[in-house]
């Protein structure tokens, strides 16, 4: 039956997030993904990654409106009907699939299944009776949840006061645009490819229709896809031309590019050797050299002190969860916490590795303070020798708003109003400049 597989597949990926905490990134990898996801045509696949964004994005939403329709909550054990149930439902209510193929494979999926076999009549009234319901409830279930797990959703409430987080939240249900980082002038390929050009430079284009590497200027090395917020920390290291810069934790490399187009001679560290080999293919197809080294940074030993280093951390990636998310589903509290103290040992270390008077520059994708405004200033509060070197809202165009009083950066989803809610918003990043004080 045709469509069969894609929803087959949707269903057991959905499973290994939410069951097992399986990253979707890692599971919808072109290379490296799932063997199911991987045997469907490139059409199918974004099918699933279609399906499983909408059943992620609304998955409160979602569980509304089934159980209304249910006369008791189904039984904890029975997640593989769950899952058939939404990822039907997020066909039903967020994507142009006709009701009846999302019901009627539904069925057929459940029928083909021993463990939901019995309940594929169950299945089809549910599902019938919410392609109903649709048009009259889908817009208050909406206002009647972030849709983001309780957890989370404190979380950022307790940061950032309720209606920051409201708007944040907002934010985290519409899929990001496509930001590009150009080599040179931006103006040129917002014309080229369809897009705007950003306060602070990047380029960016609403959608993408069909393969990024089809785009005008992919194959000459004319730019790379990098989100505006994630531009922002190498511009924030001041002039680096000429001067020893490391990037510490720099696969795939859109930072190392940035610090080599910026005149810096670079080294790039990274404990990930697969992902060493994503950073080498993009420097190669951008045209761009550094010297790259495989090591976990906490046994880096070079044989000569930087004037400057680039920490874009591992971190519990909440800033991302337009592009990806399963990210609130697969996180929690604790890795929140073991993360913030991995990344407060890899700033110890970072800080070992730069010359009296050189900087440290720290950054991550995560919009909890725990890994942010809070691990910096225990940080330098307990470390003798280190200073901020708070970062000037002019410095960089268009980076103002997102100045902290403290002279750090932070922006969130809900910053950047381009207009439209489709172009607007910027991932979730947070960025201090440290410098070690020049022995007097
Ligand atoms: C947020 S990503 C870096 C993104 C990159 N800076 C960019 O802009 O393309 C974090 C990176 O840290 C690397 N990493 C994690 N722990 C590390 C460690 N102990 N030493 C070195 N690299 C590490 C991961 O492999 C991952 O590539």
């Amino acid at each position: 039956m045709a469509g069969l597989a894609a929803r087959k597949t949707a269903v057991r990926l959905l499973g290994a997030v939410i069951e097992a905490s399986t990253s979707l990134d890692g599971l919808t990898d072109n290379e490296h993904g799932h063997p199911q996801y991987m045997a469907l045509d490139m059409r199918d696949r974004a099918l699933v990654r279609a399906m499983l964004g909408a059943a992620l994005r609304h998955r409160v939403t979602i569980s509304a409106l089934l159980s209304k329709r249910l006369d008791k909550p189904l039984p904890a054990n029975a997640t593989a009907l769950a899952h058939i149930l939404h990822i039907a439902a997020a066909q039903i209510l967020f994507l142009d699939v006709p009701d009846s193929a999302a019901v009627d494979l539904a069925v057929t999926h459940a029928k083909s299944d021993p463990r939901t076999q019995r309940f594929a009549g169950l299945v089809n009234a549910v599902l019938r009776a919410l392609c109903r319901a649709k048009a009259t409830e889908l817009e208050t279930a909406l206002a009647g949840t972030h849709d983001a797990p309780e957890w989370f959703a404190n979380r950022l409430a307790a940061a950032y006061g309720a209606d920051e987080a409201g708007a944040i939240l907002r934010a985290h249900r519409l899929e990001a645009p496509i930001d590009i980082t150009v080599k040179s002038d931006p103006d040129l390929w917002a014309q080229r490819l369809g897009g705007i050009v950003l306060p602070t430079g990047s380029v960016r284009l609403e959608k993408l229709d069909g393969a990024i590497t089809g785009l005008p200027g992919f194959d000459e090395g004319a730019w790379w896809v990098q989100d505006a917020a994630a531009a922002l920390p190498a511009r924030l290291m001041g002039d680096i031309s000429g001067k020893k810069v490391a990037d510490l934790c720099a696969a795939p490399g859109g930072k190392t590019a940035q610090l080599i187009l910026a005149g810096a001679d670079v080294t790039a560290v990274d404990a990930s050797a697969s992902r060493l080999k994503r950073l080498s293919r993009n420097l190669d197809r951008l045209g761009l050299k550094a010297t790259v080294i495989h090591s976990d940074l906490m046994q880096l030993d070079p044989p000569d002190l930087f004037d400057a280093v680039l920490l874009d951390a591992p971190c519990s990636s909440t800033g991302t969860v337009r592009r990806h998310p399963d990210v609130p589903w697969t996180k929690t509290p604790d890795d929140i916490a073991r993360l913030a103290a991995l990344q407060r040992r890899l700033l110890d270390k970072a800080f070992t590795l730069i010359r009296d008077g050189g900087i440290v520059l720290f950054s991550n994708c995560s919009l909890d303070p725990s890994e942010g405004e809070e691990l910096i200033a225990a940080f330098l509060g307990d470390t003798p020798g280190a200073e901020q070197d708070p970062i000037q809202p002019q410095e960089v165009p268009g980076i103002a708003p997102f100045v902290t009083p403290q002279g750090a950066l932070r922006t969130t989803p809900a910053g950047l109003d381009m207009g439209s809610p489709s172009l607007s918003g910027l991932d979730g990043f947070y960025a201090a400049r440290l410098r070690k004080r020049a022995a007097s």
